[in-house]
């Protein structure tokens, strides 16, 4: 019988970008940027505390998507927790395109996980990366944001299958933030439900090409972040995101919406990034952002 182990646990969660131009719901990659949840058994009850990102706006009780899938999870192991305290450390910002919250419920999992004593031999990291896909609705970031570096993941016959690399040592991301962000779940909705074959077919090209460009052929990597499935359907909803991404690439620049957006991720040579963030256009918020080649921890805190 599975029983918690009484002791608190520390994870950490590397924010994603996900597409990456054409991989979509495909290609997903991790970032130097990350969120903290301690969470630590108690005698009874729920006790949320958040600081940074969406504290003003994420709910104090079940509902709070890290302590919902976490208890969830608990019960799937067979485990009543008693009482829990989560002490969130939130950086990733909320509904930006940088997976947060794919690294809410990649916390939870493993979180839940390193609560129960025989937690890591019932839950092995395929099924954690199931769980996580199914909750997530597409397996892009939460593959990324669990084993970090370049992930490539696919939908195995119902499995979630994933491959990883490492991503080119002198590449790094600058990540443009603007100031209000958008849901994923509703700029999916902007998606056609059928594309022109020749659009799916330069997608094909360009997604293949990308993983070379991001591993080993940074040269490339114009040519081979160009998207088009996904980007200029959701421009509406993100038109000054969309005319960064322009203006970016007509100047040579690698850019990209991140995720759903309406954060633009532009990925080049790490000396180049400060320079290309401090000439963010105005009303964005520039950040260089390293490629984490680490992904996801849980630890005794
Ligand atoms: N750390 C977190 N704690 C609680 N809820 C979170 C957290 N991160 C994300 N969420 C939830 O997920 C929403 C954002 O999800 P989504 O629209 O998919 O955007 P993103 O691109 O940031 O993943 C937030 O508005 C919030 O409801
Ligand atoms: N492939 C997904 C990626 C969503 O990423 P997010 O960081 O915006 O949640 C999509 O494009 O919908």
């Amino acid at each position: 019988m599975s029983a918690l182990t009484g002791r608190p646990v520390r994870v950490h969660v590397p924010a994603t970008s996900a597409n990456l131009g054409p991989g979509f719901d495909a290609l997903g990659l991790a970032l130097g940027l990350g969120d903290d949840v301690v969470v630590t058994p108690r005698g009874e009850g729920l006790r949320i505390d958040v600081e940074g990102e969406g504290a003003a706006d994420v709910p104090r009780d079940e509902r709070h998507l890290v302590a919902r899938v976490l208890l969830a999870t608990l019960g799937r192991l067979g485990v009543a927790p008693g009482g829990l305290h989560l002490a969130c450390t939130n950086r990733i910002p909320h509904a930006r395109g940088l997976g947060s919250s794919a690294a809410a419920i990649v916390a939870g999992l493993l979180a839940a996980r390193a609560l129960v004593d025989d937690g890591a031999s019932r839950l092995g990291d395929a099924e954690v990366l199931d769980l996580a896909t199914a909750e997530e609705g597409h397996p892009d970031n939460v593959a990324a944001c669990l084993l970090g570096g370049l992930t490539l993941a696919w939908d195995d016959g119902g499995r979630t299958g994933v491959l990883r690399h490492d991503p080119d040592p002198g590449t790094a991301a600058v990540a443009y933030v603007p100031p209000g962000g958008v849901s994923t779940h509703e700029v999916r909705r902007l998606l056609p439900a059928t594309v022109p074959h020749a659009d799916a077919a330069a997608n094909a090209g360009r997604a293949a090409l990308l993983v070379q460009a991001l591993t080993r052929r940074p040269d490339l990597l114009l040519p081979a972040t160009q998207d088009r499935l996904h980007q200029a359907y959701r421009a509406p909803a993100m038109p000054g995101s969309a005319a960064l991404v322009e203006r970016l690439r007509a100047d040579g620049v690698p850019a990209v919406v991140s995720g759903a957006g309406p954060t633009v991720l532009a990925l080049v040579p790490a000396a180049d990034a400060p320079g290309l963030a401090a000439a963010a256009p105005e009303g964005f918020a520039a950040h260089v952002l390293a490629l984490r080649a680490e992904g996801a921890t849980a630890a005794p805190a």
